[in-house]
């Protein structure tokens, strides 16, 4: 059976239109009441995986009615030069949302970078604020590739309030988030690691599984549980039998779907998500702004009414 016609697949891509369809009626809203969404994307060095982002942020930012600008920087700059272009976004009032792509050299600590971001501009969820804040039940502006995963897995109609589900990988931007996304929508999480014993132990009692760690066909079918939800959040470039390059998941997902309910496409499954993700959070952000602004300046057609 061909990918398109199989309805275990979890696609992102009709998910997406739909997000970016919404945003984009906030953002022609927000525009025309002179408030137009700018979103700045900051990369450091050449990175292939961050290319392809970056590449469907600009095409979807366009589809969506936000300006979108990228600043590129050479994998020499010193982390006080950054930070400096960072506060000048924070203190240009034509940039709503700031976006720092990951990974940045070994030299960059990455968390100063992310703390610089003023946390009203921070798009990705990922200033310490705004981490805090999914910790504190507040979801509506979450770290765009957790958000998709967990957008996707509620995509199935599963009940989420004690759901069995594991999370393979413990990244700040992926793993950890996922785990505190889904604890607060009532889940039972468990989240493996590195230092896990036995992945395939945890990962079998998994009614949803996801999985981000950057290991082509971790997951095998024998790991995952009959009727399971799979989100496969991997990219991993290598190269096909044709000798091409070409991208694929954590999962193997060919033995994978065999057994799995539904299962995530690489591409195609998370990916599409992330963009339309990260445009929402954009107007999240924007609108915050505007509620700031509002409540500091005033608003004349409140003062009317009184
Ligand atoms: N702060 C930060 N947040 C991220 O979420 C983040 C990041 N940095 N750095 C880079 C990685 C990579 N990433 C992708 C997201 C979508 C696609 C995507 O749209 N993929 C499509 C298209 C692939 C293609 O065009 O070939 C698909 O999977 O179907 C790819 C890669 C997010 N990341």
């Amino acid at each position: 059976m061909s990918r398109s016609d199989d309805s275990r697949y979890l696609r992102g891509g009709p998910v997406a239109q739909r997000i970016i369809a919404a945003v984009r009626e906030d953002a022609t809203i927000a525009t025309a009441e002179g408030f137009p969404p700018k979103l700045v994307s900051i990369t450091v060095g050449d990175i292939a995986a961050v290319d392809v982002y970056v590449r469907n942020q600009r095409a979807k930012a366009e589809l969506a009615g936000i300006g979108f600008e990228e600043r590129r920087f050479a994998a020499d700059i010193t982390a006080g030069e950054l930070e400096a272009a960072i506060h000048g976004l924070n203190a240009d009032p034509r940039v709503t949302g700031i976006i720092i792509q990951r990974p940045v050299p070994a030299h960059i600590p990455i968390k100063t970078l992310q703390a610089a971001v003023h946390p009203l501009k921070d798009v990705e969820g990922m200033h310490p604020a705004s981490i805090g804040n999914i910790v504190y039940n507040q979801l509506d502006l979450a770290p765009c590739t957790a958000a998709a995963s967990v957008e996707l897995l509620k995509e199935t109609g599963l009940d989420l309030k004690g759901l069995e589900v594991v999370v393979v990988g413990h990244s700040e931007i992926v793993g950890k988030p996922i785990a505190f996304l889904l604890m607060s929508e009532g889940a039972t999480v468990t989240v493996c690691h590195h230092m896990t014993r036995s992945v395939a132990a945890h990962a079998r009692r998994a009614d949803a599984l996801f999985v981000a760690v950057g290991k082509p066909r971790l997951i095998k079918a024998d790991m995952v549980k009959p009727g399971a939800c799979v989100i496969d959040i991997g990219i991993n470039a290598e190269i096909g039998p044709d000798g091409e390059s070409r991208i694929v998941g954590d999962v193997d997902t060919e033995s994978v779907k065999e057994v799995a309910s539904w299962i995530t496409p690489v591409p195609g499954g998370v990916g599409p998500l992330t963009v339309a993700i990260l445009l929402r959070n954009t107007m999240v952000a924007l609108n915050r702004q505007r509620a700031l602004y509002r409540a500091t300046f005033g608003v004349a057609d409140t003062l009317a009414a009184e």
